[in-house]
C-alpha cells in the first residue's frame, strides 16, 4: 500500500512535540537512534527526519508529502505551500530588535541601516509592505550578537521569552509576525495520499481539541443541580448520575481550558464539592 511521507525536524525545537503529537494520534514509530527514515507500525506513514529549513523545498520536489514546520519557515521559504492545520506548539514571534540604548520611533528609523537576519524574504516583504527598503545582511545563526560586534544596527529574529534579546542588550521594537508549528503539504497529492492525510488530520484535530478542554466531575446536592447545570458551558447537556449517598448527584462535563478557573470558582460558590479535573486524551466530534 502507498504510504504518506511526513517530514519532521530531525533535531531542534520542533522535534519532540511533533513526535509526541504523532504518538498521541495512536501512531507508533519504529525509532532507531540516528535513523533518517522510520516507518509507522500501525498507520500508512513514513517519517523522514530533516532540517526544518530544508523542508519547503523537499515538499515542492515531492520527496515528502506533508510536514510539520514552523509557520515562520513557511512564510520565509514556502509561501506557496498550504497551512493545513495549526498545531499549537513552538509558539514564537519574528521581531525587529535594536540595541537597548537606541531610540526607535518606527520603521523609517531603519532607513539606510543594516539589518542582520536569517529571514531575508520575510524582512524584505515586511519592509515593502510599509513602503520602505531594507539593507539586509543574512546570517544563519547567533543573529542577536550582530549589533554587538558592529555587523548590523538592528536584527530580525525569533523571540519567545525574550531572554536572548535581554542577554545581548537588545529590545524588541516591532513584531513582524507570530508563528506556531503547522502541518503543511506538497502542492499536489494523489487522491490515495489525500485519503491518508484526511485520516491523519482527523486524528490530529481530535488530539488538539482534547488539549483545549478538561473533563470535570463534581458532587452536587440535588437541590443545586439545576443551578449548577446553568453555569456549565459543556459540549452538550452534562451527565448527571445519582451518588450512593442520598440527596447527592455526580455531575460530569467538559470545560474549555481558557474558561476553566472562572467556571470552577462559580461552581464552588454554587455548592459543588469534590471537584475532579481530568485531562482529555482525544475528543472526537
Ligand atoms: N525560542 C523559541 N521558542 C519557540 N519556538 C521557537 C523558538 N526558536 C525557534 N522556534 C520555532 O521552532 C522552529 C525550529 O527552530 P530550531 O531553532 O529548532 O530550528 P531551525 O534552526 O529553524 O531549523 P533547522 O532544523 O533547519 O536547523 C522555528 O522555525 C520556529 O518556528
Ligand atoms: O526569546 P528566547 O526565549 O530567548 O528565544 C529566542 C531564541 O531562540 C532561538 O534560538 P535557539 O535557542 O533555537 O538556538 P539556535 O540559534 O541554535 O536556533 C532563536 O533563534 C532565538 O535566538
Ligand atoms: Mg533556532
Amino acid at each position: 500500500m502507498n504510504k504518506l511521507k511526513i517530514a519532521v525536524q530531525k533535531s531542534g525545537r520542533l522535534n519532540t512535540d511533533s513526535m509526541q503529537l504523532l504518538k498521541n494520534c495512536g501512531i507508533s514509530i519504529e525509532n532507531g537512534k540516528d535513523q533518517l527514515k522510520a516507518d509507522a507500525r500501525n498507520f500508512p506513514l513514513e517519517v523522514l527526519y530533516l532540517r526544518n529549513g530544508d523542508i519547503p523545498q523537499y515538499l515542492r520536489d515531492g520527496v515528502v508529502d506533508i510536514a510539520i514546520v514552523g509557520e515562520n519557515t513557511l512564510i520565509e521559504k514556502g509561501s506557496d505551500l498550504p497551512i493545513i492545520e495549526k498545531l499549537g506548539f513552538s509558539k514564537c514571534k519574528v521581531s525587529i530588535a535594536v540595541p537597548k540604548e537606541v531610540s526607535y520611533n518606527g520603521i523609517s528609523d531603519l532607513r539606510g541601516k543594516k539589518i542582520a537576519t536569517s529571514y531575508p524574504n520575510t524582512v524584505q516583504k515586511y519592509f515593502e509592505s510599509k513602503g520602505e527598503t531594507a539593507d539586509i545582511h543574512v546570517i544563519n545563526g547567533s543573529v542577536e550578537i550582530a549589533p554587538n560586534i558592529g555587523l548590523a544596527n538592528a536584527i530580525v529574529d525569533i523571540v519567545s521569552s525574550g531572554s536572548t534579546l535581554f542577554k545581548n542588550n537588545l529590545k524588541e521594537v516591532e513584531v513582524m509576525l507570530k508563528s506556531e508549528a503547522v502541518l503543511t503539504s506538497s502542492p499536489s497529492l494523489s487522491s490515495e495520499k489525500q485519503t491518508i492525510l484526511d485520516k491523519l488530520q482527523f486524528r490530529i484535530q481530535s488530539v488538539l481539541k482534547g488539549r483545549e478542554s478538561k473533563y470535570v466531575l463534581m458532587n452536587v446536592p440535588n437541590d443545586k443541580v439545576d443551578e449548577i447545570i446553568k453555569t456549565l458551558p459543556g459540549m452538550k447537556s452534562p451527565t448527571v448520575l445519582p451518588l450512593a449517598e442520598k440527596g447527592w448527584s455526580s455531575v460530569h462535563t467538559v470545560i474549555a481550558k481558557d474558561r476553566f478557573w472562572e467556571v470552577i470558582d462559580e461552581l464552588k460558590l454554587k455548592g459543588a464539592e469534590g471537584i475532579l479535573v481530568c485531562p482529555i486524551e482525544k475528543m472526537v466530534l
